[in-house]
């Protein structure tokens, strides 16, 4: 056993302890990352973000494929498995980890593999790894531990065909029929891979509507999409048990129905990685999600320890979490730059793709704002024409007396993109965030980002 110092300690090598110390590898600090996992990345790259995405464009693409009327004339419609694309996906995931693994080795970070377990605010043990009994000690200590998928006790995973976001990757199969329980983000991201595979997909949401935290429109217009797809959309439905039997599973609703289908997937919510920290030694209380609470700076209640990722919970997302951990090792070193983050885009990669910023019409609504809205269909813009993408829509909310954009709410293909320039005009000071920077400069055309144009025209028109 041997103890060595550092800096800074950052446990869990995700989004969040990866860009925590990079940040403070680049302020010259000496710098310990630790995760339980033999490879890098975190739960984004091994389960959450990565196979996900990579999942899913391959499905979109072979969408795209079927449905291309030129290559109709040339072949006959193709259908894949769920096992090539999830070897395909798996390719992505080790350049993922290649190239962060590459990160570290330049910017002088040691990587421990273990178990992270605290024996007092400054040092920690690492346990079950390949350095297990070393103990690393941090004059700051970063907790970047993530999330995994929350597992009911009355629902048995170890049966083989009950997954959840994590197992499902595992899946050796393509089912014929699947019930997704839970239709947040997870729960629709798959129930859109799947049915593009093919398979007959029952979302059971017990919420009244799909992500209700979006625009009603955009989350009507999903729910739409999803049904012209395939997809059985079954609202406001509260699980009661799930039997796993030799030849699939049935699925008890509290309404009383019954649903038979070859895989059950569990997609409602997520609980934090806290439970093995041995947070008492070090007085940090964890909710009952497992989450730790932080300040602005994302500062537990422990001096030296700050906390960053999922598992913080909100927002829960990459994208944030890359942020989070810059914006902690830029509070723990005082570099004068650490930034609490709270306008956060949602981008959701379902099909269609949805995103959204700022504000949407029922919150304008309810707090008296006066605005107008500004729409573009995807089918009336020429680069929409040509792809052939033509399912989108853009819409922009903005203050009718000021024509301050309020919101950017997207979906159609690459609306996670297409919304960037939206939010870049929001952001801009002094006055520059008006509906007018659409109409006052020249787009490129044929582009995605026309409909910026016309939304805008569209809702000065309304004026
Ligand atoms: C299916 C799915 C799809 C998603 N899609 C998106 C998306 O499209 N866009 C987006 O922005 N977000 C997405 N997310 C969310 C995103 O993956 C997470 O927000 C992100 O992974 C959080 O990063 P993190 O750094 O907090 O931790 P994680 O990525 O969870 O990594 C934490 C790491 O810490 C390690 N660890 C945990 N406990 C210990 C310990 N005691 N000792 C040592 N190591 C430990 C873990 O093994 C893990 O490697 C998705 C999530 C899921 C599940
Ligand atoms: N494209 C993306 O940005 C993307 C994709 C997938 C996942 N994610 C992130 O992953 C997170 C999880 O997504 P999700 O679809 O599983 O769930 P969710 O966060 O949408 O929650 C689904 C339901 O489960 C409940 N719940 C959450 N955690 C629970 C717990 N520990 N115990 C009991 N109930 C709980 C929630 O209150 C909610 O009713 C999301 O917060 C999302 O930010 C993002």
């Amino acid at each position: 056993m041997a103890e060595f110092n550092y800096d800074v300690v950052v446990i869990g090598s995700g989004p969040a302890g990866e860009s925590a110390a990079m940040n403070a590898a680049k302020h010259g600090k000496t710098v310990a990352i630790i995760d339980r996992r033999q490879d890098v990345g975190g739960n984004c790259t091994h389960q959450g973000t990565i196979p996900s995405k990579a999942l899913r464009h391959s499905v979109d693409a072979l969408m795209k494929y079927n449905r291309n009327s030129m290559f109709r004339a040339i072949s006959e419609p193709k259908v894949l498995d769920f096992p090539t694309v999830m070897k395909s996906a798996q390719t992505v995931v080790g350049k993922q980890v290649s190239m962060r693994a590459r990160f570290y080795a330049r910017n002088h970070v040691s990587v421990y593999q273990g178990d992270a377990f605290f024996v007092d605010p400054h040092r920690i043990e690492l346990r079950d790894g390949d350095n297990a009994g070393d103990v690393l000690k941090g004059g700051h200590v970063i907790i970047a531990t993530g999330s995994r998928p929350y597992r009911p006790p009355e629902v048995n995973f170890k049966h083989p065909r009950i997954y959840d976001s994590d197992k499902v990757l595992t899946m050796t199969d393509t089912p014929k029929r699947m019930v997704i329980y839970g239709a947040g983000v997870i729960g629709c991201e798959y129930a859109s891979i799947f049915s593009g595979l093919g398979v007959k997909v029952d979302l059971v949401n017990p919420g009244a509507r799909l992500l209700a935290f979006m625009d009603d429109e955009i989350s009507d217009a999903l729910s739409y999409h999803m049904r012209n797809n395939g997809v059985l959309i079954r609202h406001n439905e509260t699980f009661k048990k799930v039997e796993g039997k030799k030849e699939g599973i049935v699925l008890t609703l509290e309404s009383g129905k019954t649903i038979k289908a070859d895989a059950f997937m569990w997609a409602n919510g997520r609980a934090g990685n806290t439970e093995t920290l041995n947070l008492e030694a070090i007085g940090l209380q964890p909710n009952n999600r497992g989450q730790l609470e932080v300040d602005k700076s994302y500062r537990t209640k422990v001096d030296n320890i700050y906390a960053v990722g999922d598992v913080i919970g909100w927002p829960s997302l990459a994208s944030a979490a890359y942020d989070q951990g810059r914006g902690a090792s830029s509070a723990a070193m005082k570099d004068g730059h650490s930034h609490f983050f709270s306008d956060i885009p949602t981008g959701i990669y379902t099909i269609p793709e949805i995103s959204s910023v700022g504000e949407n019409e029922r919150e304008l609504t309810e707090k008296k704002v006066p605005y107008e809205v500004g729409k573009a269909y995807f089918k009336d813009t020429a680069r929409a024409q040509i792809t052939g993408e033509d399912v989108g829509m853009l819409k922009i909310l903005f203050h009718s007396e000021t024509l301050e954009l309020l919101g950017i709410h997207c979906f159609g293909d690459q609306a996670a993109e297409i919304l960037h320039i939206g939010q870049a005009i929001m952001e801009q000071p002094n006055g520059g965030n008006t509906l007018e920077y659409f109409v006052n400069h020249t787009f490129n055309y044929p582009t995605m980002a026309e409909a910026y144009r016309v939304a805008a025209l569209n809702g000065l028109n309304r004026l």
